[in-house]
């Protein structure tokens, strides 16, 4: 009987690779053509939905040459951020399943322990990777497993990171051997900004990156290493004028070697750095120069646009994007808003953590550019830098997503709660994000932000009063914050009612029963109770403050005997719907008439948003299910 003939594998060299051990048999010309096949990959998958892809094309080389010289089933191996975590996905394992990157119960866009053991961490902020990389090395010279190497990858827009300088602090004093590559292709998501970015770009001018080092090295090798006290002086002066000359003073000084800047898509040269870097003791910062966006034109000419592009199709090297149909979302209409309160108030600035393409910000960064600041990936600095802006009679809105805010909690507490300063914070992606799954969805926000004394909470249900939000902010004489989530905005015909520092807003009343939301959630509610209507007459509250909560309006929505489900995108715990049973408990209502919906104290995969969402019940059948059964509940009595 004749045998079905298997088609060819269209990546013949990923679809054989079991293990990413072999490729440190591979020749040279092997390991390029698995890099071409891995750009095949990547440019297929973004035919198919959006995700990152400047970012992977820029490490194929560095991957392949890091898997080369180190078997990190035992060598630990950290990806900064990991963002650009495809190309090491398809060579450990995982290029049968990888079309199923970043949708609901597929592969993970960013490291993922539970995938594979060469995922150690599950990640997805940036800055962390040189300390959990010191804490392993660490803990492998006190487990006596010193033959077990650390290498860290990180970012030059990661770079600087202020956990990254206490990262090098500490390694720098236990000089214990591990390897950090600075992979720096001169972007961050948008253009890298700093005097970091400043220093790196000198280093990749230097003697050694223009090629005259080898000279210099030459030259100043001659010199004798060790002898007398002359000698040794001179041997110093050596290495300090080499430092010197070639850069990395920065962290010479800090005892750590730096070896660089080197070409990021040679394979041979990566490797050979490596095996360097292996045999230097101490810590080593290998410079790698590569392009973002390397292997497609269209990418590497304009990695801001192709770090996260929408689905494309390549026709003859030209992408052509689906159009985006339907309502803007909420970050297009908060951009607006911290627009025009610039334009009208010269005192308003505007303060981004290196996501100015994702605040959507460009427009406001060209109109008033002494107003705008891009602090680079350094949210902590970014909250007591505005804090600092407030106290001169400035009024800063510090734009950053929910997740990226956390990094900022303590400058949240002392420089702006604690000191009561006017700074605005606007939450963006507050709530689930979808397919870049845990590590970005903006969850925690209304339970660490209402902790603080001095805040004040909303969150816009509609698109209309996100403008009058912030306007009710930059007039409020205390810390405001306001949370909206990656989701296109409701439009209402509905007029809002004025913004009242702790005042909802009813949009309809129900006989039986209230849904009060909190944000953007508003919309299933009105969805859900429309759905009932007929069988059940239910309320919708346009909550709007989850602090100061509306004590008016959780009395009257309990009054009767009616049933309240209170909504939120956010975790159950300590959020909308804690603080709506605390003011209930504090009046002495009756509790077991409220029910919350929320998000489950879990985290939640990636996946599409309205599914995760649906998953959760907050989707209108959800709530409809909820309200008929405390509907029930609430007639047993
Ligand atoms: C704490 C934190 N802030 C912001 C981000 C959003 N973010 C993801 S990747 C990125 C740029 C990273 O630049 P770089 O480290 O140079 O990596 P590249 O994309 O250039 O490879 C940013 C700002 C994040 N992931 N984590
Ligand atoms: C890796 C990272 O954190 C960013 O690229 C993030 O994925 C951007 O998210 P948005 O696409 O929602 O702006
Ligand atoms: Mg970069």
């Amino acid at each position: 009987m004749s045998h079905p003939i298997e088609p060819t594998p269209r990546h013949p060299l990923l679809a054989s690779l079991s293990d990413a051990r072999e490729l440190s048999a591979m020749s040279a010309e092997t390991l390029a053509d698995v890099a071409v096949e891995i750009r095949d990959v990547l440019c297929n998958l973004l035919a198919t939905r959006t995700a990152h892809f400047a970012s992977n094309l820029g490490v194929v080389e560095l991957c392949l040459a890091l898997h080369a010289e180190f078997d990190f089933l035992t060598d630990r191996l950290i990806w900064d951020t990991g963002h650009q975590i495809y190309p090491h996905k398809l060579i450990t394992g995982r290029y049968s399943q990888f079309e199923s990157i970043r949708t609901r119960g597929g592969l993970m866009g960013y490291p993922n322990p539970h995938e594979s053991d060469y995922d150690l961490f599950m990640t997805g902020h940036a800055g962390s990777s040189v300390s959990t990389a010191v804490g392993l090395r660490s803990g492998d010279i006190l487990r006596d497993q010193r033959e077990r190497r650390t290498v860290a990858v990180i970012g030059d827009g990661a770079f600087p990171s202020g956990i990254v300088f206490e990262a090098l602090n500490n390694a720098g004093e236990l000089g214990q051997d591990m390897t950090i590559v600075l992979n720096d292709n001169k972007m961050s998501i948008c253009h890298r900004t700093g005097a970091v970015a400043s220093y790196l770009d000198r280093l990749r001018n230097n003697p050694f990156y223009t090629g005259l080092k080898t000279e210099v090295v030459r030259l100043l090798d001659h010199v004798p290493m060790f002898g007398d006290p002359a000698e040794r002086l001179l041997a110093q002066m050596k290495e300090g004028v080499k430092a010197g000359l070639l850069g990395g003073m920065l962290f010479e000084e800090l005892d750590i070697r730096y070896i660089g800047p080197i070409d990021g898509h040679n394979i041979p040269l990566l490797r050979k750095y490596l095996q360097l870097c292996k045999e230097t003791s101490g810590p080593v910062l290998l410079h790698v120069v590569t392009e973002k966006g390397h292997g497609y034109k269209p990418a590497a000419e304009d990695p801001v646009f192709f770090h996260t592009p929408p689905a494309f199709e390549d026709r003859g090297g030209t992408p052509v994007t689906r159009r985006s149909e339907g309502r803007p979302p909420y970050t297009t209409h908060a951009r607006d808003a911290i627009g025009e309160a610039m334009k009208s108030d010269p005192r308003v600035t505007v303060i981004t953590a290196a996501m100015c393409q994702g605040n959507k910000l460009e427009p406001v960064r060209e109109k008033f550019p002494d107003r705008f600041f891009d602090v680079g990936i350094c949210e902590s600095h970014a909250v007591a830098f505005a804090a600092g802006q407030c106290k001169t009679g400035m009024r800063p809105i510090v734009d950053i997503y929910s997740t990226f805010l956390q990094r900022s909690y303590d400058q949240i507490f002392q420089e702006v709660s604690l000191q009561d300063l006017p700074v605005v914070f606007m939450m963006d992606r507050a709530g689930l994000t979808g397919p870049d799954g845990p590590t970005h969805h903006g969850v925690y926000d209304i339970g660490y932000m209402r902790l603080f004394p001095n805040l004040a909470l909303m969150a816009p249900g509609y698109a209309a009063e996100l403008p009058l939000m912030l306007q009710a902010a930059l007039a409020h004489l205390h810390p405001t914050g306001i949370r909206y989530p990656k989701a296109s905005a409701l439009e209402l015909k509905h007029v809002p009612a004025p913004i009242e520092i702790g005042k909802s807003e009813w949009i309809r009343h129900g006989e039986d029963g209230t849904i009060v939301a909190y944000g953007a959630m508003l919309e299933q509610a009105i969805a859900a109770a429309e759905k009932l209507d007929g069988e059940l007459s239910v309320g919708v509250v346009n909550a709007r403050f989850v602090k100061p909560i509306d004590h008016d309006m959780v009395r009257h929505s309990l009054e009767g005997g009616k049933f309240v489900v209170t909504l939120e995108e956010g975790t159950i715990v300590g959020g909308f719907g804690s603080a709506f049973l605390e003011s209930a408990v504090d009046q002495g209502l009756d509790t077991r008439l409220i029910r919350r919906l929320a998000l489950p104290d879990e985290f939640i995969e990636h996946g599409d948003r309205t599914d995760l969402l649906s998953d959760q019940h907050l989707s209108a059948d959800g709530i409809v299910g909820v309200c008929r059964q405390s509907a029930a509940r609430v007639s047993v009595g």
